[in-house]
């Protein structure tokens, strides 16, 4: 029977100790300050940026949301990036994604400050993070490596990531191989995705698809890190079958409150660590 990695806790604890950051920056005058630029009506998009401005308000940054419906030009929000890129009290810039059709998600990411990618998102934050070098660190991933070294060492085990997006899959898999692990990535085209699965030591599931993962392709005593996002019949499901998976592996991510809550703190830890910066 598993442990339930709760990611709510770990987060919360987190928080506690961005907070005391937040609080000797504004002892020198510096208030954090988050810009979050939402297109649209999405109901799952508008409650994450719920979720961002809360933990925001918690930790004292100083948050905006820029609410635009979805025939916003792109020349409008480039206009709009490029004056929060010039406005010196703005720390951090995050356009939520995804965006309407008309609008090219790459060149909007690539018009950010790559200083103030608090999603850390530009090609120049990820080509530091796979130099292994200091830099803004995507919110997901780092909130994944966070969790995961609440379990394990990192340094030596087998990580298998099921996934590939530029948003999780890669950038998580480059993180960890940082930190010293074997690293396989899967995908749609891996012939045979539960031999791969069932070597890992660290299974990562971030594919979008409920029930992806049974427990027979997990080895026993794996930890196992859920990111799906799922909605099955009205509730939050991740990737992983996580009842049958509980009892076979040693540890386990719960959806909701596992990964999503240090995604959102993660993100905190970026706007405060750009304050810092001066
Ligand atoms: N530029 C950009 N940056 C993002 O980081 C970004 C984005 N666009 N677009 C959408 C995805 C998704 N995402 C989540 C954040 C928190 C939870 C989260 O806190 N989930 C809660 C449950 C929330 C609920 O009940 O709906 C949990 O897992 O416990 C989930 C998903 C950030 N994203």
């Amino acid at each position: 029977m598993a442990v339930v990695i709760d990611g709510k806790q770990v987060a919360a604890s987190y928080r506690a100790t961005l907070k005391e950051r937040v609080t000797e920056l504004r002892a020198r005058g510096i208030v954090p300050k988050l810009k979050v630029v939402l297109i649209g009506d999405d109901p799952a998009s508008h409650s994450y940026v719920r979720g961002k401005e809360r933990a925001a308000e918690e930790i004292g940054i100083d948050s905006q949301v820029l609410r635009f419906d979805e025939t916003i030009s792109e020349t409008e929000l480039l206009d709009l990036i490029d004056l929060m890129n010039e406005d010196e009290e703005v720390h951090g810039i995050l356009v939520q994604l995804p965006l309407p059709k008309h609008i090219d998600e790459s060149r909007v990411i690539m018009r950010i400050s790559p200083e103030k990618d608090v999603d850390g998102f530009h090609p120049e934050n990820v080509g530091k993070m796979m130099l292994g070098l200091d830099t803004l660190l995507p919110c997901t991933p780092h909130g994944i490596l966070h969790l995961a070294k609440t379990q394990t060492e990192i340094a030596g085990k087998h990580v298998v990531v099921v996934g590939r997006s530029q948003i999780v899959g890669k950038p998580v898999g480059m993180l960890f191989l940082n930190e010293s692990a074997t690293v396989t990535y899967c995908h749609s085209k891996t012939a045979d995705l539960g031999a791969m699965t069932r070597q890992a030591d660290i299974l990562i599931v971030a594919v979008g698809r409920a029930s992806l993962v049974t427990a027979d392709m997990v080895k026993p005593g794996a930890v196992v890190i859920d990111v799906g996002v799922n909605r099955v019949e009205g509730r939050l499901v991740g990737d992983v079958d996580y009842a049958a998976v509980k009892e076979k592996a040693s540890a386990i991510t719960p959806v909701p409150g596992g990964v999503g809550p240090m995604t959102i703190t993660m993100l905190m830890h970026n706007t405060i660590e750009v304050a810092s910066r001066g």
